[in-house]
């Protein structure tokens, strides 16, 4: 019997990690079939260029799809299976914003993290919430995979907002990166890793990872960061400043040896040491749009005008589009393979309450996620997590209530900040910065 055909939509069509996403659902198309492809987004530019360099891929990989690309969010979600969900409210350029404010002021500068994920929370809330009620108003059924940051707080409101939408989940790439990484250091597939992982997104920690035949590989990946240190999979295609990232995972694990950590703790567990290394005048945002941003967009531009694929090297498969791709598959064919993704608690983690939203392994079907409990974790991991969850929760209430004194709380009780005089300070330049995005905070 043929497999069923599905339609997939990109909000977001226009984004950096478009291409890849694309060129992982060709290279899937004997385990994905697609009927049509669609790139929605609300900055018709950028999108174009995107578009026509779909076009060209398409025409050569994988001719049978049926591709548009538009603005119009009938057009983009009416009969669509699956939405993959990749915005960023206010562009690069606020980005740059959200890194450099927090780092004139003395706190972390960074995308998702301490107050540069803040400012970008309260941007993302609200237009999240009304691309959700598009794309139920015409695909009351689709499935939507939504990866746009700061992912934890994106989550928390969405489930404020849609209590009971069984099929929005949220998800990061970054636990299958490390997989990835650990499998290039131990010289192993790690697509046969069985993981065990808690935390927040952004925010946990691999405690256990097993092989096909059981056999835990965390004491082995402890020795070998330990001496002789630890870096990403793709390491060659990185930039330094997530080299120096993936490099601090030694000295996280000479602190807290217990497991294997997230990258992103290092802003939480050294904010002094991290915001000493950033540079204010040249952060992330600055390098991206110098360096991922530029490559992508000249190289789509080249393949449109050339009107063929050629040698392509930056719309190049990676670790994040083919997730995407793989966990679509995995719902759609309910194969039940292993993610690590974020829901509701729900006694997962035993002694933490019920409404955080938790980032662990999860069964991916037809049905959604079927999680991992994890049980009781520790004294020092429950405490961070506790105090991270409540500034996210804080941040979620602040942009629903419209409060300043919740958002004031949200920013003293960040790890990265503390000094509520501080957080005042960075708060006000925050809501100045972000007028045209954020609700009125009173
Ligand atoms: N969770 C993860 O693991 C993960 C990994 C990679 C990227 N991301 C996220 O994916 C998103 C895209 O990242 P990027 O670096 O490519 O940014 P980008 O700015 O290149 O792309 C975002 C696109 O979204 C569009 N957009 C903005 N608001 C929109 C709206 N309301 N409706 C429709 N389109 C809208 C923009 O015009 C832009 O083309 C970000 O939120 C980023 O944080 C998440
Ligand atoms: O600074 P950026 O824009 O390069 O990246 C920010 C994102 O970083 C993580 O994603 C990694 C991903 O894990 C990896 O597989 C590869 O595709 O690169 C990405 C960026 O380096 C993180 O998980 C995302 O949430 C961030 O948006
Ligand atoms: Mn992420």
């Amino acid at each position: 019997m043929n497999k069923k055909e599905f339609t997939i939509t990109i909000a977001g069509g226009g984004s950096t990690w478009t291409p890849g996403l694309l060129k992982a659902l060709c290279k899937r198309k004997g385990t994905f079939p697609l009927k049509r492809v669609v790139l929605f987004d609300n900055n018709p530019e950028r999108q174009e260029v995107i578009g026509e360099f779909a076009k060209v891929l398409f025409k050569e990989e994988y001719p049978t799809v049926d591709f548009e690309y538009t603005t119009s969010p009938e057009v983009a979600f009416t009969g669509t299976d699956f939405v993959f969900c990749q915005i960023r409210t206010g562009g690069y350029k606020m980005r740059e914003l959200d890194e450099k404010i927090p780092l004139s002021l003395g706190a972390i500068g960074q995308e998702t993290c301490g107050p540069g994920g803040f400012a970008y929370g309260m941007r993302s809330i609200g237009d999240m919430i009304k691309l959700i009620e598009e794309v139920r108003k015409y695909a009351p059924e689709a499935w939507f995979l939504n990866y746009t940051n700061p992912a934890a707080i994106v989550a928390d409101a969405l489930k404020k907002a849609f209590p009971n939408d069984k099929k929005i989940l949220n998800i990061c790439d970054q636990p299958v990166n490390l997989l990835r990484s650990y499998g290039r250091l131990l010289g192993m597939d790690s697509s046969e890793f069985e993981p065990v992982y808690f935390g927040l997104n952004h925010f946990g920690w691999f405690t256990n990872i097993y092989d096909k035949n059981g056999v835990d590989l965390v004491p082995k990946l402890k020795d070998i960061t330990l001496n002789s240190g630890f870096k990403p999979a793709d390491a060659e295609q990185r930039d330094q400043s997530w080299l120096d990232t993936y490099a601090m995972v030694r000295d996280m694990l000479v602190d807290f040896p217990d497991y294997m950590p997230n990258t992103y703790l290092q802003y939480y567990y050294y904010p002094e040491y991290k915001k000493a290394k950033l540079d204010p005048e040249y952060t992330r945002a600055n390098e991206v749009m110098n360096g991922r941003e530029k490559r992508v967009f000249e190289e789509c531009r080249e393949i449109a005008a050339r009107g063929s694929m050629g040698e392509s090297n930056v719309v190049h498969n990676d670790a994040h589009g083919e997730m995407i791709v793989e966990v679509a598959e995995s719902i759609a064919f309910n194969e039940n393979r292993i993610y690590i993704v974020i829901v509701q608690n729900n006694g997962l983690i035993s002694n933490l309450d019920d409404d955080v939203m938790v980032e662990v392994a999860a069964n991916l079907g037809i049905n959604g996620p079927r999680p991992f409990g994890v049980g009781k974790i520790g004294t020092f991991y429950k405490g961070l997590m506790e105090q991270q969850f409540a500034y996210e929760r804080l941040t979620v209430e602040a942009w629903f209530e419209g409060s300043y004194a919740k958002a004031l709380q949200a920013l003293t009780l960040n790890r990265t900040i503390v000094d509520a005089k501080k957080a005042r300070k960075i708060l006000d330049a925050l809501i100045e910065a972000n007028k045209e995005y954020w609700p009125t905070l009173r």
